[in-house]
């Protein structure tokens, strides 16, 4: 690359009177590098924070009591270890999944966590208005009419929204033996839309790596840039809905979240993905056409095939398998020639 890569950090303050403005600066980020940060956007430290809280108090529980809601298979509930990276295994993390709809049985119960549901929502709604905003622009930019994206991941009350709102909790590895050719979240684009992500201040290791040129190009290229976490930041991605619906115009790039090194604070990371899919019924397809038309459904639903979350039994069965810190790491040999894996 001629010039260091920089993720822009874009602001949203006076977003009325300055939409073109901002319009500009996302399509100019979302061609070149396909990550952004947004600043002033409207979500208070409190609603952050409370997330935040829900989350740890969530994966503070016992694993039995959070496979109550284990992954049932559709992008939605619990896992833990089960996300498995072809070219560098299963990710050093948990997780837990929520949705808007088609929920029933998969949220915690009160008696576990009093108001997980409620506290979720007071977060997930307000984001996914945010997440709207941003989309109308590069529908406008892109010639489409203004709410395409919207209506392609609002649900209008049928039921059948995908979006996903995620939960991640990345171990403390202090003291404890683990094999360091692992990743917290190996190399990886994400099938949204749009993904709007939540780091804290100090919890780093998050790295991506500009230059995808279409959607099909699984060539990663050696340049992995750090994104900094910043106090009430939000990271935005493109992801390969949005990629193949602007017909390869919008990147979504690969990232991945990296192990601390030998000298580098051991703490837990938590982040919180908000990820805008395509509701089941809506046609992907972009204005020139260059890929087949696909339903949002079928999206997802290979996506969760490739990453080995499609299979509800065999994802609680990794969950509840046993740990993966050992007393004495085996090596995990990195294949020379990494193949990254989209999902
Ligand atoms: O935890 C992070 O910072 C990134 C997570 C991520 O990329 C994902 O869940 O798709
Ligand atoms: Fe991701």
């Amino acid at each position: 690359m001629p010039h260091a890569i920089e993720v822009p950090c874009i602001s949203l303050r006076d977003f009325d009177a300055r939409r073109l403005e901002i319009t500009e600066e996302l399509m100019n980020a979302s061609t070149q590098v396909g990550f952004f940060t947004l600043k002033d956007h409207g979500i208070s430290m409190e609603q952050i924070q409370d997330a935040f809280a829900l989350s740890e108090s969530f994966f503070a529980l016992p694993d039995d009591i959070k496979a109550k809601t284990a992954h049932n298979g559709k992008n939605m509930g619990w896992e833990k270890n089960a996300q498995i990276r072809p070219s560098t295994g299963a990710d050093l993390k948990e997780s837990m999944m929520m949705q808007f709809a088609r929920m029933e049985g998969m949220w915690p119960s009160d008696d576990d966590i009093p108001g997980f549901r409620a506290r979720a929502e007071a977060f997930m709604f307000p984001v996914q208005r945010l997440s709207v905003k941003v989309m109308e622009c590069f529908a406008d930019a892109l010639g489409l009419p203004t709410d395409t994206f919207t209506e392609a991941t609002v649900d209008p009350g049928v039921g059948d929204s995908q979006t996903s709102c995620r939960f991640l909790h990345y171990y403390d590895l202090g003291g404890k033996g683990y094999d360091p050719n692992r990743w917290r979240c190996g190399a990886h684009t994400d099938f949204a839309l749009l993904t709007l992500l939540f780091q804290r201040p100090g919890e780093f290791g998050l790295e991506v790596c500009p230059g995808r040129e279409f959607v099909g190009d699984h060539d990663m290229g050696n340049t992995w840039v750090p994104v900094e976490a910043k106090e009430g930041h939000i990271v935005c991605n493109i992801g390969d809905q949005l990629m193949r619906w602007s017909d390869d115009r919008l990147k979504s790039t690969f990232h991945r979240v990296r192990l601390p090194k030998p000298d580098e604070k051991k703490g837990p990371r938590y982040s919180i993905g908000f990820f805008n899919q395509a509701r089941s019924d809506t046609i992907i397809q972009g204005p020139g056409g260059r890929y087949p038309p696909i339903t949002g459904g079928e999206f997802i639903a290979n996506a969760m095939k490739r990453d080995k979350l499609g299979d509800a039994k065999d994802v609680r069965a990794a969950s509840l398998s046993a740990d993966i810190f050992v007393k004495h790491a085996t090596p995990f040999t990195r294949p020379g020639q990494l193949v990254p894996v989209v999902g």
